[in-house]
């Protein structure tokens, strides 16, 4: 099972490259790192496991931040009432469509990889449309708005070499762009 000394910290070089595209039909090693990924965050969720193994909660979790460079990541989000919003392993992810209205998230974001908290907003599309292909490398499509948006957008980001304050305003840390809704 991944533990957090299993997790990549900020410095490390892997969480800013580009993670490599994956070729179908998926090798056993590359499934079973999916497996794994769903496994830390389902135990990180449960008050229990998490509490025994010192796990953080995770909403979402990249495969870069498991030093694996590879376009892959896990989200499980769930919703109110222990609903789940979205569960889901999401291989070569492309958002095709971002709304122009931004969202962040008022209490501002954190990160497994990121061991300090880093204050401010983190002005993200309040829609997204990603295609992705799923472990069996069927083409699929995800239309999210909001909080699950917020996520998708996390983790692809890992893919691609960015943390999330890097969208933080530097100077006014709290400023909103136009266009941007909080989300509480
Ligand atoms: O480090 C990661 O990628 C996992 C993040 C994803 C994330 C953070 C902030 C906003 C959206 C996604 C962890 O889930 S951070 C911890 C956490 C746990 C539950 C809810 C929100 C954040
Ligand atoms: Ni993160």
């Amino acid at each position: 099972m991944i533990l957090m000394k299993d997790i990549v910290r900020d410095g490390d070089p892997v969480l800013r490259a580009t993670a490599q595209q994956l070729d179908f039909p998926l090798n056993d090693e590359t499934k079973q790192l999916a497996h794994d990924m769903m496994e830390f965050l389902v135990n990180s969720q449960d008050p229990k496991i998490a509490e025994k193994h010192q796990l953080r909660a995770g909403v979402g979790l990249a495969a870069p931040q498991v030093g694996q460079s590879i376009q892959m990541a896990a989200l499980l989000v769930p919703g109110e009432d222990d609903e789940i919003l979205l569960q889901e392993v999401i291989v070569n992810p492309k958002i095709t469509r971002s709304s122009v209205r931004q969202a962040a998230l008022a209490e501002g974001e954190g990160c497994l990889s990121v061991d300090r908290d880093i204050p401010g907003y983190v002005p993200r599309a309040d829609k997204v449309t990603v295609r992705y292909q799923n472990l069996d490398g069927e083409e699929k499509e995800l239309k999210l708005k909001d909080y699950p948006a917020i996520v998708i957008q996390h983790e692809i980001d890992h893919l691609n070499g960015h943390l999330f304050y890097d969208h933080i305003n530097q100077t006014e840390p709290f400023s909103l762009p136009k266009n941007t809704i909080i989300l509480s």
